[in-house]
């Protein structure tokens, strides 16, 4: 089924920020996601990092009116295929292997690549990929790297993920090559615990006016 660019990039510009979720719970993930969509941000990404990742998933695809929900750190082509069967609209890699370019072409989810260096993402676009996550992003260089490779590496995008925060998301924003970032700050962990469903729809409605620059 190819790379499915197009039916990535129309998740990820649906908002400048991809909230980037541990969850512990259904219970807890399903109104974490209806916070985060009344603040305007529907595609979520619920990374596998937990025991109730999968069922979280589920529950929020099923349940969660607007939501597109993804999955993240995705591993191997196990864990894509038990993610896609959950429900997945995306799929978010850390990095890249074989592996999982071999499943992510045969499958109809599209999938959102990790490349960290200036040959990781050559080797992503010989595969015809041309939208990446840039992990970690702080960590590698930040925003001066995404500046210094959009010459050289031009008509590639990124979706940098790492350290972003409210402070620092502007400047990868208002890079040509970036579509959008990702950040677990939007749903901080003791706001999570407290059940402040509605601090989290402020969070998430001031990252969605982070794109007006
Ligand atoms: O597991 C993955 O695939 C990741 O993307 C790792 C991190 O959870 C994100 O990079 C969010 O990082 P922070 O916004 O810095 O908390």
């Amino acid at each position: 089924m190819g790379v499915k660019t197009e039916k990535l990039l129309s998740i990820l510009t649906l908002q400048p920020v991809i909230p980037v979720l541990a969850v512990d719970s259904v219970a807890t993930a399903i109104p974490l996601a209806r916070a985060l969509v009344a603040g305007g941000l529907k595609a979520i990404e619920i990374t596998l990092r937990t025991e109730a990742a999968l069922d979280a998933i589920r529950a929020v695809a099923d349940e969660v009116e607007g939501a597109e929900v993804g999955s993240g750190t995705i591993l191997n082509a196990a864990q894509f295929e038990k993610a896609m069967r959950a429900g997945s609209k995306f799929i978010v890699t850390p990095g890249t292997t074989q592996e999982l370019l071999d499943v992510s072409r045969k499958a109809p989810v599209p999938l959102l690549p990790g490349a960290a260096t200036v040959s990781e993402v050559m080797s992503l676009r010989e595969e015809g990929y041309s939208v990446m996550k840039f992990f970690p992003a702080e960590q590698s260089g930040g925003a001066a790297f995404l500046k210094s490779v959009s010459s050289p590496l031009a008509g590639t995008s990124f979706c940098p993920t790492g350290g972003i925060t409210p402070a620092n998301a502007k400047s990868y924003l208002s890079l040509p090559n970036v579509v959008c970032v990702g950040g677990s700050w939007v749903a901080p962990k003791e706001l999570v615990t407290a059940g402040d469903w509605k601090a989290i729809t402020r969070l998430a409605e001031e990252a969605c006016a982070l794109t007006a620059s």
